[in-house]
């Protein structure tokens, strides 16, 4: 069983961060293992705030799971300050994972910050040079090169602009696209479209945790990134279409709906 290890925040409501890394790992046969870089208030309703792990205790987690784990894969989300994206990659550079996969969360989906303006600069530095998938949604590629995204043409060439920044590949999400979630993928050498039909649902909390969480399972499976991608999409895909209403507002996706209906509980 591979060993996969999310870096990232809290949702005490289940359906992002940690949590969803975690299920993500465990539906795809995988050890999960997780590091807290911030507690977070919220729900299926939105943030409500959130404190940050001083980083000497995240680079002392760290530490915990790589002196005594071979770790397979990681998957990093939300880094909020400077001083924490500092801390990760000393720590990424120190343990070398074979796998990084990197989630860029700037803005929770209900509006709240999840990094700081001043920690943009840092992460387009420090951490994304060290991503060997960086996996933007719309809004955050347009942060990252200061372009603006109306097509898949802009998709493509900010997907390629990230590269050149140092991440080996990019997917750029088309969830917040208008027409549908296709979704770019600019491995370096080529592009590939993962095209998506939009489910209407409003059980999309978490899609992007999830969706990195299932890339990183899949190469930690030993799967090539263009198939880790189309499989992690799928995932998503069904997780979305036959998620439960959970909570007031956006619910999280289903993890295990194909498990629990060969299982017989569904
Ligand atoms: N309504 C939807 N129907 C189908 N796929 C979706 C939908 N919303 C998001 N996705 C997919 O979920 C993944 C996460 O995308 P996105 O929502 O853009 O990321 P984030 O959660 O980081 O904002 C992508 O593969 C995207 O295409
Ligand atoms: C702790 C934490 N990390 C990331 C997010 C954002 O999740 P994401 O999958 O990008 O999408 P939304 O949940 O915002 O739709 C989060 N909310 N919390």
């Amino acid at each position: 069983m591979k060993h996969v290890l999310s870096i990232a925040g809290t949702d005490p409501s289940g359906g992002a961060g940690a949590a969803a890394d975690c299920k993500t790992f465990c539906a795809h046969g995988c050890f999960a293992l997780n590091v807290i870089t911030a507690v977070v208030s919220q729900n299926t309703q939105g943030v409500r705030g959130y404190m940050d792990v001083t980083p000497d205790l995240i680079a002392d987690q760290i530490d915990a799971v790589f002196e005594d784990i071979d770790v397979d894969a990681v998957k990093i989300g939300m880094v909020s300050v400077p001083e924490t994206i500092r801390v990760i990659a000393d720590k990424l550079k120190q343990y070398t994972p074979r796998v990084v996969v990197i989630d860029p969360v700037m803005v929770a989906t209900s509006g709240h910050r999840l990094l700081v303006p001043e920690a943009e600069q840092t992460l387009r530095d420090i951490l994304l040079p060290l991503a060997d998938v960086l996996t933007p949604n719309i809004p955050e590629a347009e942060v990252l090169t200061g372009k603006e995204i109306h097509s898949l043409a802009d998709m493509e060439a900010v997907g390629r602009e990230i590269a050149a920044m140092g991440a080996k590949a990019v997917l750029v999400k088309g969830g917040h696209r208008v027409e549908d979630a296709t979704d770019l993928l600019f491995d370096g050498t080529d592009v590939h479209y993962f095209k998506g039909q939009r489910v209407e649902s409003t059980s999309t909390h978490g899609t992007g945790c999830s969706l990195s969480s299932a890339i990183a399972s899949n190469l930690a499976n030993g799967m090539k990134l263009s198939d880790a991608v189309a499989a992690a999409k799928h995932y998503v895909f069904t997780g979305i279409a036959h998620a439960e209403p959970i909570g007031k507002g956006h619910g999280p996706i289903h993890h295990f709906y194909e498990l629990y209906k060969k299982a017989g509980l569904i």
